[in-house]
This record gives structure tokens, C-alpha cells and sequence, in this order.
């Protein structure tokens, strides 16, 4: 039996339906417009109430100390921020391959100020924990906002959006990419026209690309095989910087079918696209 008050959540991934540069600001993030879905997928976190103030974690991820960890640095930025007294003990069940594409470290930060938000009872409004989340990683405010969202800025800006909710099938071809890296390579485009969120949704799921496919696909071959291998059985991208990439599939059975049938050399999930994310899905089943 679980302590009383400890809170079992999900930290789901997300997907990069379609994502576009379309600049440099001049502290050299890039201008993104990227449609962001989440996948029924992903980490769980495990946050215990401490009587002691203390914030202990168990996680063991190869590269990162504790210190480092996203999870540690958002719940000492909250614990910062309201003065609060209280502390946690956090446990990390990662099933997201890290530097993967699908927001695995930005994820876990989300569910760790949304979980604490809750288990401290601190009543912050979703906008302050996203920003107080935009300072970890341009990827955490979409968690915490938790809708599928059409994403602007260096992805901090979200307007929520509907997308179709297909099967996916997601590949790790077994390369590590760090995003700093690809937003590196001089070769990137980043001029690509901003378009409006109307004409992305408009023109749909045969329009959608990624601009960082054709630099990651140069870089890192194994990505490039995974992609061509995957594009044979069903319309494929990469997500994010990679290495992740996704076919997207109607049915659980394609689904089933298209994994039973990838190469051993590379690790691969199924799971369905959701416009909710399903952090938020099992707070509200947990009412305060
Ligand atoms: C590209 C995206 C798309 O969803 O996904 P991932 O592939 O990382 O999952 C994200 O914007 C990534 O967000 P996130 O992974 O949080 O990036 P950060 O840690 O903030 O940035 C890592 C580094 O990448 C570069 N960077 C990141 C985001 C951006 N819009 N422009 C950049 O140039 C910067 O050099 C930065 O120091
Ligand atoms: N809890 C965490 N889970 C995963 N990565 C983390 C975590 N904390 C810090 N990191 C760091 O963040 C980097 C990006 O992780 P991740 O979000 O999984 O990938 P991506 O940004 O490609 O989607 C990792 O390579 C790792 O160095």
C-alpha cells in the first residue's frame, strides 16, 4: 500500500506532428512553430510527502548526476519560490529514452511542479508553474498546460488545437542526439516562411514536416535508415531533434503489425496520440 497523501503520475511524451524554423533570436534559440501532441506513454513519477524539508530522489539516469536532474531542479525552484516548508520523496520509473525527441526530462519536470503543486497544497495557477517551467526547458510548459498545442516563440507560446488521435508506432534507432548539437550544425534551415496556425491545421497531416530531419538525417545515418526502413510501411517523421521517429497508423492492429515486424537493432513502442495529456487526466481523477 502506498503512504497516505503519495501520488503516483504519469510524465507522458510528446510528439512534433510538424515542426518549423523560421529563425534565430539573437541569444541563439531558435523560432519554432511546431504542433505538439502527447503520447498515452511515458514515465512515472512517484512523489511522497517529507515532514523534514528535505527533497531526495531515486534515479539513476547514465550522464546525469542528481543535481541535474529536471525533476530535482523543478522542485527546488518551487520549494524557492513559495517558501514552502514541506518536501518529497520522489521516485522515477523512466521508460523514455533520454535525448530521445519525445520530451522525456521536460515531461518528468512537469509532473514533478504539477504533483507538488498538489501534494503541498500551494493552489499555483497552471501560467505561473509554466513559466516557472520555461526556465528549465522550452519544452516544459506544454506539459503543464496539458493540451495539444499549436506552439510558437521557442515553443512557449501555445494556443490549444485538436488533432486527430491515430495509433503511432515510435522507433529509437539507438543514436543519442543532443538538440544543442542539430540547433548547431550550420547546415540547418532556418528561414522557413511562418505560416499561420489555420494553414498548418488546414493543410494537415500530408503537409507536416520537420526541418530538422534533413540535418539529423546527415548527421546520424542509423536515423536515416530508421527513417527510410519505417517510411516503406507508413507515413513517417522525425520528432523534435530525434533520434525518436513516427509512423502514424488508424488501427491498434496496424500498429501491432508494423512492431511485430521492426528490426531487433532498434527499440520501439506503440502507443495512441492524445490531445489531453494524460498527467492531467489522472489529476483530475485524484480530486484534490
Ligand atoms: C526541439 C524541441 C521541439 O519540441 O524538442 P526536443 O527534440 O529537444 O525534444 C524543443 O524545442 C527543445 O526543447 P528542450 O529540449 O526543452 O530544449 P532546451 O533544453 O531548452 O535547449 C537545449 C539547447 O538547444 C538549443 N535550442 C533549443 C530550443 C530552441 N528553440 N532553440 C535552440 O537553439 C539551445 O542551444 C539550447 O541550449
Ligand atoms: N529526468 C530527466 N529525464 C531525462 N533527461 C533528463 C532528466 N533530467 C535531466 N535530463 C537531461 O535532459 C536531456 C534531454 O532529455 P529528454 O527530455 O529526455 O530529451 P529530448 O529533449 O530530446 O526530448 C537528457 O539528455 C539529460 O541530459
Amino acid at each position: 500500500m502506498p503512504e497516505a497523501g503519495t501520488l503516483t503520475l504519469p510524465a507522458p511524451a510528446k510528439l512534433n506532428r510538424m515542426l518549423h524554423i523560421t529563425g534565430r533570436r539573437d541569444d541563439g534559440y531558435h523560432a519554432l512553430q511546431t504542433l505538439f501532441q502527447f503520447l498515452d506513454h511515458g514515465d512515472t513519477l512517484t512523489l511522497a510527502p517529507r515532514a523534514d524539508g528535505e527533497i531526495r530522489l531515486d534515479a539513476t539516469l547514465p550522464g546525469v548526476t542528481s543535481d541535474d536532474n529536471l525533476i530535482l531542479r523543478a522542485a527546488r525552484r518551487l520549494q524557492a519560490i513559495t517558501g514552502t516548508h514541506h518536501g518529497a520523496h520522489i521516485t522515477l520509473d523512466k521508460r523514455l529514452p533520454m535525448g530521445g525527441g519525445l520530451g522525456g526530462g521536460s515531461s518528468d519536470a512537469a509532473t514533478t511542479l504539477l504533483g507538488l503543486n498538489r501534494l503541498w497544497k500551494l493552489d499555483l495557477p497552471l501560467a505561473s508553474l509554466a513559466s516557472l517551467g520555461l526556465e528549465l526547458g522550452a519544452d516544459v510548459p506544454v506539459f503543464v498546460r496539458g493540451h495539444a498545442a499549436w506552439g510558437e516563440g521557442i515553443g512557449e507560446r501555445l494556443t490549444p488545437v485538436a488533432l486527430d488521435t491515430p495509433w503511432f508506432v515510435v522507433v529509437h534507432p539507438g543514436v543519442g542526439i543532443s538538440t544543442a548539437s542539430v540547433f548547431g550544425a550550420p547546415e540547418l534551415t532556418r528561414d522557413t516562411p511562418p505560416i499561420t496556425m489555420a494553414r498548418a491545421l488546414q493543410g494537415g497531416v500530408a503537409s507536416w514536416r520537420n526541418d530538422c530531419e534533413p540535418t539529423v538525417r546527415a548527421l546520424y545515418p542509423e536515423v536515416a535508415s530508421a527513417l527510410d526502413w519505417l517510411g516503406t510501411r507508413a507515413p513517417s517523421m522525425l520528432t523534435g531533434t530525434g533520434a525518436c521517429i513516427f509512423a502514424r497508423l488508424e488501427r491498434e492492429e496496424d500498429a501491432d503489425a508494423l512492431l511485430a515486424e521492426i528490426p531487433e537493432r532498434w527499440q520501439a513502442f506503440k502507443a495512441p496520440g492524445r490531445n489531453r495529456s494524460p498527467l492531467h487526466d489522472a489529476l483530475d481523477r485524484r480530486a484534490p
